[in-house]
């Protein structure tokens, strides 16, 4: 991951499954990557006075083995140092070895460094919450200095597990007890048909296999709701993979409505089919690989009832539960994301019916690629208005949009705008 740009959530499973691991060596393996990964930039600034250059595979070595010395309660000192040094032999190489164990030896001799030593404030953030520094420039811009330290500091808590009832097989309250069984849950705060808890294997569960239940975050459940799919509309998902928001959707429409999923893979497409198939909604969704960006072309004028824009962005409001989002370059070119999604909004927007609706979300919270999009492409589309949203929650309404920012409500951050063809 830390060398190859890979995905930590798809590289960690497939090491898991090719290892013959017990659950709790799963467990532990993946604590140690997603807690390195998460705190890279601070574990690498702890070892920074013993280190002048060294290779890279050394360089993680010592961030996960500190990692384990500073933030793991239940793994001796001893026992991670030692570890870190049969690995660095494994590696064949003696000289290394000595230098790992070197530079273990002496972190763990000395006091750990205050973060206080860090002069500017926004570099200390940037080290103290291990985000890269121009990510955190961005978030200082975008939402100020006291802001950004909340949302870093939630950042770090671990992630709820964030359950969605399918409310046309069953009902939230037969799931909640149920559920409440077996584990410690509760209604989500912010979705009607979602159901929280601290931890739990959900996908394991029998419900979860007949399609009962599914994992789907607490913000992202609300597109659906504000979408407001009548029984025989007509949808396009433009940006549908891996389908959450189709299904979601599927489940208010009768045998006469309808959704045209779009996405640019087929083995994305699989993914909408292989949950719409548990979720029981294959009949009401088409599923073609097409760029949402030649929609019109592909379905003409006049043709959707609704229209769903997910996004392709830069994915910044997921960071809680991927946190090796933020050390990707290609998150913060943000006027490359911000044109694709103007693309896809232009395109698709000629294919609805006149007072038909547009949903535009994104799992981002920074303006480029919310607010802005809104604005530009109201500007271009004097054909459309906004439709201002109201939630109970009125902290989650700004400027007519839903905006959730991952410290509210823990969260991912979701932003929700509603447009009307007039
Ligand atoms: C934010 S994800 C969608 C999540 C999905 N709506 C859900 O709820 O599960 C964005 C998706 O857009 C797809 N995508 C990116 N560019 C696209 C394009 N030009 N046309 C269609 N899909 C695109 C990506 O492959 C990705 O699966």
């Amino acid at each position: 991951m830390l060398n190859n740009n890979a995905y930590a959530n798809i590289a960690l499973n497939e090491k898991i499954k090719s290892e013959n691991l017990t659950e709790l060596d799963k467990n532990l393996v993946t604590t140690l990557v997603y807690g390195t990964i998460s705190k890279k930039l601070t574990l690498d600034w702890y070892t920074k006075p013993y280190v002048k250059k060294t290779k890279k595979w050394v360089k993680n070595l010592l961030a996960m083995t500190v990692y384990q010395i500073v933030y793991m309660d239940r793994i001796p000192t001893s026992a991670a140092v030692d570890e870190a040094v049969k690995i660095a032999k494994k590696q064949g190489d003696q000289r290394l070895s000595g230098f790992v164990n070197g530079v273990l030896r002496n972190f763990t001799r000395s006091d750990l460094p205050s973060f206080d030593e860090i002069s500017d404030s926004t570099q200390k953030l940037s080290i103290q919450y291990s985000m890269p520094i121009e990510l955190t420039k961005k978030f200082i811009q975008n939402f100020g200095f006291d802001k950004t330290v909340k949302i870093f500091k939630s950042i770090e808590e671990p992630s709820k597990a964030s359950l969605r009832v399918n409310t046309s097989l069953t009902d939230v309250t037969t799931e909640f007890n149920k559920l409440a069984k077996e584990f410690e849950v509760s209604l989500s705060e912010i979705s009607p048909t979602g159901i929280v808890a601290p931890s739990g294997h959900f996908s394991d569960l029998l419900d979860f296999n007949d399609g009962l239940i599914t994992i789907q975050d607490e913000s992202s459940q609300l597109v659906a709701t504000v979408l407001d799919a009548q029984p025989s509309d007509k949808i396009l998902d433009a940006c549908a993979a891996p389908g959450g928001k189709t299904v979601h959707i599927a489940e208010y429409l009768s045998e006469k409505g309808h959704i045209d999923a779009l996405d640019l893979y087929d083995h994305k497409l699989r993914l909408i089919q292989q949950n719409a198939e548990r979720l029981h909604q294959i009949d009401k969704i088409s599923l073609t690989k097409l760029d949402a960006r030649k929609a019109f072309e592909t379905f003409g004028p006049d043709h959707f009832d609704k229209i769903l824009v997910d996004a392709p962005c830069s994915g910044i409001g997921l960071i809680r539960r991927k946190p090796d989002i933020r050390y990707r370059k290609e998150i913060t070119d943000f006027d490359a994301l911000q044109e694709i999604q103007l693309e896809i909004l232009d395109n698709t927007c000629k294919t609805l019916l006149s007072s038909g609706i547009m949903v535009y979300s994104t799992c981002t919270i920074f303006d480029e690629e919310n607010y802005q999009v809104i604005e530009k492409f109201l500007a271009k589309h004097p054909e459309f208005e906004q439709i201002p949203l109201t939630h109970e929650r009125s902290d989650l309404v700004k400027n007519g949009c839903i905006f959730i920012t991952p410290d509210a409500y823990q969260t991912d951050g979701f932003f929700i705008a509603k447009l009307r063809k007039k």
